[in-house]
């Protein structure tokens, strides 16, 4: 028998167990069930007024409940947003940021596209970033300040777009939830992947980074994609890496890729198929883009060019690969310019929300005209006027590929692209960036390391050791030209 809970049994008293579950078989004779009924219906409805008050009892204790939960519901949410704002480095403002960064601008021969670049404080990141926002698109930035390389010019590099209006918020693509905030916060019509993993010999050091970001990163991205409303297209980068140990030149697009040279390269190539598969399967506009070799300003410190040009102004020795049988080795150096270029044609030429199977598209970025590392070394004592101290070794078993060469015949005909800086002139403008930035001889611009720093380096102003009032001018003069652009 129930009254208002579980009946006690046991003849001990108690007519609400404080346990559910304890019910014990009833054992006693039909006197001793009538003592029970009786006691428990006395005990129960003895009076009305008791009744009232456990009835009083329960509706508090019922709306209390209730109160409670909707308290406990309500602060786990908010914490969990709050979470999640820390860790893309909101606060009330960061959707409203992203979407005003995102809206395209509304002046005549505006494009209208809304892009997301990912690595946007990356070499080409930035660059294609400033570009597109010159050019009056909506531009939203992504990147996670890594230390592969000097953070510093990362943040230098962040804080240029951040004058020109482009907002770069700070997190890993891997990271579904930011990217579900991206999303979430802006219509974006496009992506630029360009965050990744770069580096052909590092990976020997740490494999598991390209897993990461050239993998892990990039399936994040394409999830976040194919729930995106509108569905964004997607232009990416690839690398020449991924003809790895093709003889075949000059490269093109319709040559064999199965036999990548380095771990960098098997990323890329595995990023090229689980891109295709994402595409044939939720229909996503995708375009690869195999970038050869990319120089100039702004750029990496982990490449042989701006290594070396570190090392020569410091009157340290430059390690020259050279491959075997004493032959050079050659890279089809391709100005950045022209890259940036190659990037925005690709945006305008994708292809959305059409019927049909997805557009998949991929194409070379190159120069078309390889250059040894001898050669390159000479171009940079022209513009550095610095005699360089080469040491010559046999190239290592470190991934690297003897020589890279890009047929843009498809790029030309599909994008428009054509390259139109040789390295010299190239160079030129990098050595002058460079002196403009670092200064002539600046100890703190980047370690022996391959310019894997962590905290060392930061922008010209407050890091270069300038020796005359002269070149204090001229650098303030340069600094502030740049201010005004990347290039
Ligand atoms: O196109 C790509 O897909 C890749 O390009 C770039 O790789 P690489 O072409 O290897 O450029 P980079 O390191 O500048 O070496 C240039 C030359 O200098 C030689 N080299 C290098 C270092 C050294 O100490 N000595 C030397 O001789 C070296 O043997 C080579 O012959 C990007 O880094 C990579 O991220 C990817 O984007």
């Amino acid at each position: 028998m129930r009254c208002g809970g579980d009946v006690d049994v046991d003849g001990d008293g108690d007519v609400f167990p404080s346990t559910p579950g304890k019910l014990k078989t009833w054992s006693g004779g039909s006197s001793a069930i009538s003592r029970h009924h009786v006691g428990v219906v006395h005990r129960c409805f003895a009076s009305t007024s008791t009744l009232f008050l456990w009835a009083l009892l329960l509706v508090a204790l019922t709306a209390s409940y209730l109160s409670f939960a909707g308290l406990v519901d309500t602060s786990s949410r908010y914490l969990l947003l709050s979470a999640s704002r820390a860790r893309g480095g909101g606060g009330g403002g960061w959707e409203r940021r992203v979407g005003e960064s995102a809206r395209p601008g509304a002046h005549r021969g505006a494009r209208g596209l809304s892009v997301l670049v990912t690595g946007a404080a990356g070499f080409v990141g930035s660059h294609a970033a400033l570009a597109l926002r010159r050019r009056g698109d909506g531009v939203v930035g992504v990147d996670n300040f890594n230390a592969y390389y000097d953070p510093s010019l990362k943040r230098a590099r962040g804080a240029l777009l951040a004058s020109h209006g482009v907002f770069v918020a700070e997190g890993d693509v891997a990271d579904p939830g930011l990217l579900a905030r991206l999303f979430g916060a802006a219509p974006f019509t496009h992506v630029l992947h360009l965050a990744a993993q770069a580096g052909v010999r590092y990976a020997m050091e740490n494999p598991s980074s390209y897993v990461h970001s050239n993998v892990a990163a990039l399936v994040a991205l394409l999830e976040a994609c194919r729930g995106a409303e509108p569905r964004p297209a997607l232009v990416w980068a690839s690398s020449s890496s991924v003809y790895g140990l093709n003889e075949k030149v000059p490269f093109a697009e319709s040559d064999p890729t199965d036999r990548p040279a380095s771990l960098y390269a098997a990323t890329k190539k595995a990023g090229e198929a689980i891109t295709h598969a994402y595409s044939h399967i939720y229909g996503i506009s995708v375009t690869g883009l195999r970038f050869f070799t990319v120089y100039g300003p702004w750029g990496r410190p982990d490449m042989a060019y701006f290594a070396f040009t570190r090392n020569i102004l410091q009157g340290k020795p430059i390690t020259v690969y050279r491959g075997r049988g004493g032959v050079d080795l050659a890279r089809d150096f391709t100005y950045i310019d022209d890259v940036v270029r190659g990037c925005l044609a690709a945006l305008d030429t994708a292809r959305r929300g059409e019927r049909g199977p997805a557009q998949y598209r991929i194409y070379n970025l190159g120069n078309t005209a390889p250059v040894t590392v001898p050669r390159l070394v000479y171009l940079l004592e022209k513009h550095l006027g610095v005699r360089a101290r080469r040491r010559v070794v046999d190239m290592p078993g470190n991934g690297d590929v003897p020589f890279t060469h890009a047929d843009v015949a498809r790029a030309r005909a599909d994008l428009g692209y054509r390259p139109r800086t040789n390295l010299d002139a190239g160079l030129k403008k990098f050595v002058k960036w460079y002196l403009s930035y670092y200064g002539y001889s600046s100890s703190s611009s980047s370690s022996s390391s391959g310019g894997r720093v962590v905290g060392g380096g930061a922008a010209a102003a407050t890091t270069t050791t300038m020796t005359t009032t002269e070149n204090k001018q001229q650098q303030q003069q340069q600094q502030q030209k740049q201010n005004r652009g990347l290039r």
